[in-house]
């Protein structure tokens, strides 16, 4: 059973003399604990599709069922505890707070999120991904001081610190070289299959797609045939 079903799915952007379907009517399925991978062309409509999946903004029409429930169907105020609680978000930039020490990046994470773990609880969390992301040594260091894949490691950590469900990434390794994007699909894949978090992702680059579970190819707002 898909964690995420996506079904009829339209997005129309319209401006005072032009309207434009970037979205087709998109059928997807995403099973949980995968790495799938949205790929195609630039104005495809991928970014659109992963936004709208992950409630960042509303479709024209169709349905998306996350976990059961339509999340097309709730108010905003429903689809924004969704998205703190059971979503975390990646970008090609890693966007981290620069007065916040790494650490402290994920404290605001967890915050966020309203976990009610303990003290105890929540220092184990931190330490436990920040080793998992080799970035445990620099918990107390500023942002400003990091390698461009130090910054998007403690992004992915903090993007996962409060253990949701699913991890949308949108171009997370756009900004970085071949060795460090390779460093971060790994990344990517043992966060799947270690802790089950299901990844939808949205890559140009076809070198981080071996790591994908599977390959959505986009054309004009539809989905391809592969
Ligand atoms: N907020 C918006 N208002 C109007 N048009 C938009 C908006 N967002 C996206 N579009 C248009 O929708 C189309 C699809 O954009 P989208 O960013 O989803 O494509 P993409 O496949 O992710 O492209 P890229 O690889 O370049 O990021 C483009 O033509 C874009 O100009």
């Amino acid at each position: 059973m898909p964690i995420l079903s996506i079904d009829g799915l339209e997005k129309i952007f319209s401006s005072a003399n032009r309207k434009e379907k970037v979205l087709k009517g998109i059928n997807l399925e995403i099973t949980k604990g995968e790495i799938t991978a949205l790929t195609g062309a630039s104005g495809s409509g991928k970014s659109t599709l992963l936004t709208i999946a992950a409630g960042l903004q509303k479709s024209t029409a169709g349905t998306i069922i996350f976990q059961n429930e339509a999340l097309t169907d709730m108010n905003p105020r429903q689809v924004r505890a969704i998205r703190a609680k059971k979503f975390g978000f990646v970008f090609q930039h890693a966007h981290l707070v620069p007065f916040l020490t790494v650490q402290e990046q994920l404290e605001l994470m967890m915050d966020t999120a309203e976990l009610k773990w303990s003290k105890d609880r929540r220092n184990e969390e931190i330490k436990s991904i920040l080793d998992l992301v080799d970035m445990w040594g620099h918990r107390d260091s500023y942002p400003g001081t990091l390698s461009g894949g130090g910054k998007q490691r403690v992004a992915i950590a903090r993007a996962v610190v409060h253990k949701p469900e699913m991890l949308f990434a949108d171009e997370p390794t756009a900004s970085l070289d071949s060795k460090r994007s390779m460093e971060v699909m790994k990344l990517l894949r043992t966060l799947s299959r270690e802790r089950n978090i299901t990844v939808l992702m949205v890559t140009h680059e076809e070198e981080t797609l071996e790591y994908a579970d599977t390959i959505v190819q986009m054309k004009d707002g539809v989905i391809g045939k592969e």
